[in-house]
């Protein structure tokens, strides 16, 4: 008998509305809940693979490597990570299943698996504003404050910058000078347009910009920081790693998503190695069902001293896989204290 059974399931969530942005509509989240079982006394833990296209492998490549994966457990193999390998969003889901399993094993919140001396009650959120018309977006704004947000992060690039930097100056105008603005332009300027909004947005204190240009350029990001706004790195992050990013100086902060790097245990080593290079690690989600969130709230709660990280998307869905272990109050996330991930119920039969 094996040692440990490895089951999947496939589901589809829809969201309440599109999220526009510059490089394309998200309207549903299709992915697998994963669950795996300890044969020896059947205690069990919860992952969840979602591939975003994009920013991840296929729907087929993940199931695939999910297949992959149940093979390894069933034959007993040493590394079953080994066989989700390139796979990153069914490597997040294998990975958090056993890590959540082995957590719970140890009646450990699984961010004190990852940092054993750490006792975290929240972790700071930003809301996260789709790339719709200036009323939206005022309207969505003002919503996330009257909720008790202390930041919001508004999606760009699919208009002039000019028409941005006035969405940007009514958000502003509407939440007042204390609230943290970031903007989020998945790649979508030249390096002319970059520069000018980021001039534009310090005027109007934004405090971040995630990937002004193409995930390609690393120059031109290292041009545009020290101007007053901070420059994030995303997609960039994939596409370069932390090596090049920071020798280039390309950064003042990167996005870490659980599911594009393929783990926790990845991300985590991704945000040890860039903080002591000086760049700040940002956890978000990819908009992903309430496991694979809770997961990156983990994540987040791991880390020292976290900035507004990009967790607060489960609004965004008009379903999900379960109830939600993480309460969103002030501005924060609360992180789940009962033992691993925190979340129950998902596996209903
Ligand atoms: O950071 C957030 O506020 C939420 C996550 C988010 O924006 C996102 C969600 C899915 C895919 C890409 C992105 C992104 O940060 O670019
Ligand atoms: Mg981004």
């Amino acid at each position: 008998m094996s040692r440990y059974d490895l089951e999947y399931r496939p589901f589809s969530l829809s969201l309440v509305e599109p999220l526009e942005t510059a490089s394309g509509t998200i309207d549903s989240r299709d992915g697998f809940l994963v669950r795996v079982t300890r044969a020896d006394d059947g205690a069990v833990g919860y992952g969840e693979a979602t591939p975003l296209p994009g920013w991840t492998e296929s729907l087929a490549d993940c199931e695939a490597a999910l297949e992959r994966a149940q093979a390894a457990f069933d034959s007993e193999e040493d590394d079953v990570l080994e066989a989700v390998d390139e796979a990153v969003a069914a490597r997040y889901g294998v990975s958090l299943a056993l890590a959540d399993l082995e957590a719970s094993s140890e009646s450990t919140p699984l961010y004190r698996y990852y940092s054993p001396d750490a006792l975290v009650a929240r972790v700071p959120v930003n809301a996260t504003v789709g790339d719709g018309s200036t009323e939206d977006t005022v309207a969505a704004a003002r919503d996330a404050v009257e909720r008790g947000f202390g930041c919001c992060k508004l999606k760009v690039g699919r208009r002039s910058v000019d028409a941005d930097v006035e969405r940007m100056r009514r958000v502003r105008e509407a939440v007042g000078p204390e609230i943290e603005l970031r903007a989020d332009a998945n790649g979508a300027w030249n390096y002319e347009e970059a520069l000018e909004a980021v001039e534009a947005f310090d005027d109007l204190e934004v405090s971040l910009v995630e990937q002004p240009l193409p995930a390609g350029a690393l120059e031109g990001h290292a041009d545009l920081r020290g101007r007053g706004v901070g420059i994030g790195l995303d997609e960039g992050l994939l596409e370069h790693g932390v090596d090049a990013i920071c020798e280039a100086q390309a950064a003042d902060a990167v996005v870490l998503k659980p599911m594009a790097l393929g783990g926790l245990d990845i991300a985590q080593q991704v945000a040890t190695w860039v903080d002591q290079l000086g760049v700040t690690p940002l956890v978000t989600t990819t908009i992903d069902g309430v496991v694979a969130r809770a997961g990156a709230v983990h994540l987040a709660a791991s880390l020292p001293d976290p900035p507004a990280c990009g967790l607060a998307t489960g609004d965004l869905l008009a379903e999900d896989l379960g109830r939600d272990p993480v309460l969103f109050e002030n501005g924060a996330a609360v992180v789940p204290q009962a033992k691993g991930l925190g979340v129950e119920g998902v596996w209903a039969e």
